[in-house]
């Protein structure tokens, strides 16, 4: 397993050792035991979730607020999405700030994104299969968002040559500076 950090302290990209061998490749998605150590973490995750969207729909800026906040460890099987993670605790040196990594079926990354930030992601291939785990279960009446464009967080998405397609709750969601954020963590 290969982790690399990212611009934010705790937001890390995780590679599964994957074997590929003439079959096709065997790669273990997922190890309690090792996310653990990798992460410094122990948290357990409780729920699985998978989405499939087409070009240029983007989901976000998505969280839940304390004490449902979820740690996501999100990847892509098929196709290619743009995954964006915000930094929205309060007194964090990046607050405000954002991290955005290309997750694919062929890269195998995917991204630990610790509990107390926004995700969203942009599809870039025709259409993408988006598989995560989260570390709480849904809890709507603490589902919470942020516009997905708001310039003071300046998420530099990519030029799809297209507008991109987005649920009606989402083309309303606040700004940051509108909106709840997480106590200091
Ligand atoms: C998230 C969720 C949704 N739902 C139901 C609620 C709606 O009837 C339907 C679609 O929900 P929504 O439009 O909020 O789905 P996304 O826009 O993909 O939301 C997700 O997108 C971004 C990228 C995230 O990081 C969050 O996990 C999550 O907010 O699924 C459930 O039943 N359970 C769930 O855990």
């Amino acid at each position: 397993m290969k982790v690399t950090p990212t611009a934010i302290a705790d937001v890390l990209v995780i590679e599964p050792r994957v074997f590929g061998d003439a079959r096709g490749f065997f790669m273990e998605s997922f190890n309690q035991q090792a996310f653990n150590e990798v992460t410094g973490t122990c948290l357990d995750f409780v729920q699985d979730n998978h989405s499939r969207s087409s070009r240029g729909v983007l989901r976000g800026l998505h969280y839940q607020l304390d004490p449902h906040a979820q740690g996501k460890l999100v990847r892509v099987t098929s196709g290619a999405v743009f995954d964006v993670a915000v930094d929205i605790r309060q007194g964090s040196g990046t607050f405000g700030k954002w991290v955005g990594v290309e997750l694919t079926a062929e890269n195998h990354k995917q991204l630990w994104i610790p509990p107390g930030f926004a995700h969203g992601f942009v599809v870039l291939s025709e259409t993408a299969d988006f598989l995560y785990k989260t570390t709480a279960y849904y809890a709507p009446q603490s589902d919470r968002g942020i516009l997905w464009n708001d310039p003071q967080i300046g998420i530099r998405w990519p030029d799809l040559g297209m507008e991109f397609v987005l649920s009606d709750k989402d083309t309303r969601q606040p700004l940051l500076k509108d909106a709840e954020v997480f106590a200091a963590r």
